[in-house]
């Protein structure tokens, strides 16, 4: 498990590590990591650190002396370092006089810009400012950054990329673009949630000894490989196919029967031991996939199941939204509102629930829920995720290039929000969210509950979609396919 803390948290912690070291101890782990990881990328650019160009970006504050520390133990080593200060006075003094026995060398932004250091350099360290930042960068940070970037040089990032919100993974102005970002105690939002996530690059964990001052529960937590294997249904001796689970599929129309298709290809590769089909695209869904239970008669008529999915191509039949609301009410089971369901679904409806309920809009349909521009919920998603969560007092799994999956507050008060590793660009491709209802659908019909299934169905689709795509780009049924080559990634551990 990857987790990330807040800031607030973050700083606590650090508080109760410092009090128990020397002065300055906590910096030198951090800047030693730094260093460590600088060495690495120069030997891969400059062929080795002696004799190699660094250019050091120094902010006002403790980030700026982790950069001058971990530019003075390249110096030791025989780099040329240059510390670019954007605020002289306010620099770290300790980082800068510990460059300075180094042999360092220091230049004030105006000459750094006039000048061709930044082109001329193998790598930039980028330290001006870390958690302690709000908003884009501001004043001389910004025309460096983006000199940083145009020079084509490799870019460290020191704790995060400057002027990415820490807590949220927001961008709202300029912002430093790393190739790799070195990381102290813990991640953060920002490293894990797009739009900052991008500029992140690489992330790199240091280890400086905060583990066992952090809380059990963290703000956000992405699944790896192992934790989905733990999570993933597997049927024991005695399972029949209705032990392990039956999943109802309302989906697709006259006018959009392929939704049904790729909604049941997703389901019967996520764990259920049978799949129900109710709708208007039996025909269809038989067609391609002949183990289906297909029924006629409508979800009220298709016989038990233990979670239902809708919404993938329901175009406007509210009736059978509302349909599936009320048998899965009446039977207490899960369910999965997706696509059109979502606009048609009677939001007091889903709030009364008493089984779980995931929802899985895209940043659109979530948009159009809240009452938003698209913009709004694609550039701050960790809020947006969550503020649905607690109107639909529902689990959301918001799609995107990085996914995410909040649950609702609870007795014991808010679970931390997953966000996917897996995702890929080649998941954007026509009918890939319906393949990725059914399945996420299956999941919960298997007994994982709305958080397990969102997350691990998000996991599966992604590797799914890297797996089958290798340098190429997917149908969605291709993912669908996909899915059980990713489970068995997972399962073996590979
Ligand atoms: N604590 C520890 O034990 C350890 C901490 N560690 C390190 O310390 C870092 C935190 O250090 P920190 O608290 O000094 O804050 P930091 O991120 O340097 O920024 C503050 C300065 O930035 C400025 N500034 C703000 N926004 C800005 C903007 N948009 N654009 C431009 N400038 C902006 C702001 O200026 P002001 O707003 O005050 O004018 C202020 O002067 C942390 O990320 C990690 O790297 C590690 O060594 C491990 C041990
Ligand atoms: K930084």
């Amino acid at each position: 498990m990857r987790s990330a803390y807040s800031v607030e948290t973050v700083r606590a912690a650090e508080r109760e590590l410092m009090a128990r070291l020397p002065e300055g101890a906590l910096m030198q782990r951090a800047a030693a990591g730094l260093a460590a990881a600088c060495a690495q990328v120069l030997g891969r650019t400059a062929g080795r650190v002696y004799g190699s160009r660094v250019v050091l970006l120094v902010g006002s504050g403790d980030n700026g002396g982790d950069a001058l520390y971990a530019g003075a133990r390249l110096a030791k080593r025989g780099a040329g370092v240059t510390a670019v200060l954007t605020a002289p006075e306010k620099a770290h003094s300790g980082g800068l006089a510990a460059l300075r026995r180094a042999g360092g060398r220091e230049a004030t932004t105006a000459e750094a810009l006039a000048s061709r250091l930044i082109d001329a350099a193998d790598l930039v360290v980028d330290g001006i400012v870390g958690i302690g930042g709000h908003g884009g960068l501001r004043g001389s940070a910004a025309p460096l950054a983006e000199r940083a970037a145009a020079a084509g040089a490799a870019v460290i990032a020191v704790d995060l990329p400057s002027g990415v919100e820490a807590d949220t993974g927001e961008v709202r102005g300029p912002a430093v673009r790393a190739d790799l970002t070195v990381t102290f105690g813990t991640h953060k939002a920002a490293l894990l949630i797009d739009p900052a996530r991008e500029h992140a690059g690489a992330v790199r964990l240091v280890d400086i000894g905060l583990d066992p001052w952090l809380p059990e529960r963290p703000e956000l937590e992405a699944l790896q490989h192992a934790d989905v294997a733990r999570l993933l249904p597997r049927p024991g001796a005695e399972s029949d196919k209705y032990r392990r689970g039956v999943v109802g599929i309302a989906a697709g129309s006259t006018r959009y029967p392929g939704a049904a298709v790729l909604a049941v290809a997703g389901a019967l590769r996520g764990g259920a031991g049978a799949v129900r089909y109710a709708g208007p695209a039996g025909d269809a869904v038989l067609a391609r996939y002949p183990e289906t239970l297909v029924s006629d008669g409508g979800p009220r008529r298709a016989g038990r199941v233990q979670a239902w999915v809708v919404g993938p191509g329901a175009g406007d039949d509210a009736d059978t939204v509302a349909e599936v609301l009320d048998v899965a009410g009446e039977a207490d089971v899960p369910v999965l509102i997706d696509a059109d369901g979502l606009r048609l679904a009677d939001p007091d409806v889903v709030r009364s629930r008493t089984a779980p309920t995931l929802l899985t809009p895209h940043a659109g349909e979530a948009a159009a829920l809240l009452g938003v521009d698209r913009a709004e919920v694609e550039s701050a998603r960790l809020a947006a995720a969550r503020e649905l969560a607690e109107r639909y007092r529902a689990t959301v799994l918001l799609k995107g290039a990085t996914t995410l999956v909040a649950a609702p507050s609870g007795r014991d008060g808010t679970a931390p929000v997953r966000v996917n590793p897996t995702g890929t660009p080649w998941l954007a491709t026509a009918g890939s969210g319906d393949v990725l209802s059914g399945l996420a659908g299956s999941l919960l019909a298997s007994g994982l509950s709305a958080r397990d299934a969102g997350s691990v169905g998000a996991y599966l689709h992604g590797l799914a979609a890297r797996r089958g795509a290798v340098g190429a780009p997917l149908a969605a049924q291709d993912i669908a396919s996909a899915v059980p080559d990713a489970w068995r990634d997972i399962a073996s551990g590979s």
